[in-house]
């Protein structure tokens, strides 16, 4: 079996903390390859996504180029609607067969995996990996045992970084340099993503 990490996000834009969370977890569980799969639309955020799909998925490509086990999949922007994973997975199993999916999240996403979509049914075709992020831990006393039991934390630098901030630092001018790869940061100055109309 081809073990597969799915990293999976609004990417509104791609940062660090994304990077560093797919590699320690290919790591620390020896998976094989890493799919980044941009959401249409993510389904427990309140607001939209900022920056159009294309964009968005843009941003990945330049932030993963040459990583050889790392690869971008627009799967669930071309299926549009709500972005639930057990539909991205069910769809990949029967496209790829022959593989074991993980998902990859941070501290916040695993706290709330039981508000997540038909979740039962997807803890029964992934397991999870788990990185911790500043400003939550993950606490799996609240967590019920049929995500615990599939559920593997690995250890990663907290890395305080999160779209929000760099959506708001580019608002308001302030720089967002080493925060995104070079690639990527050169894309949103380029495009003007993320200013605020004068
Ligand atoms: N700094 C980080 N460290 C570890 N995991 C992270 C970090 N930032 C995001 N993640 C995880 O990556 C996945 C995708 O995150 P997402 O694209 O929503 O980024 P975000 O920074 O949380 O965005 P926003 O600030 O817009 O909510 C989620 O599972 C999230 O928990
Ligand atoms: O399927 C669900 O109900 C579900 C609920 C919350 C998040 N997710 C997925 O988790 C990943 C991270 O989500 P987000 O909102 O932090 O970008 C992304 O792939 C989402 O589609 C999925």
């Amino acid at each position: 079996m081809i073990k597969v990490g799915i990293m999976g996000g609004t990417f509104d834009p791609i940062h660090y903390g994304h990077l560093l969370a797919a590699e320690r977890a290919r790591e620390s569980c020896g998976l094989d390859e890493i799919w980044f799969i941009p959401s249409f639309q993510p389904p427990l955020k309140e607001n939209d996504p900022n920056a159009d799909v294309n964009a968005r998925l843009e941003m990945v490509y330049r932030a993963i180029d040459f990583q050889p086990h790392f690869r971008a999949m627009d799967i669930e922007l071309e299926r549009g609607g709500t972005s639930y994973s057990i539909d991205t997975v069910q769809a990949l199993q029967e496209l790829y067969p022959g593989r074991a999916f993980s998902y990859i999240i941070g501290s916040d996403r695993v706290n709330d995996l039981p508000q997540w979509h038909r979740i039962q049914e997807l803890a029964e075709i992934v397991s999870f990996i788990g990185v911790e992020r500043p400003g939550e831990s993950i606490d799996v006393s609240l967590l019920p045992s049929y995500i615990v039991d599939r559920l593997t934390v690995v250890g990663m630098p907290l890395v305080d970084i999160s779209s929000t901030e760099i959506r708001q630092r580019q608002a308001d001018k302030r720089s967002i340099r080493f925060m995104v790869p070079e690639k990527v940061y050169s894309f949103i100055r380029r495009n003007s993503l993320y200013e605020k109309p004068e």
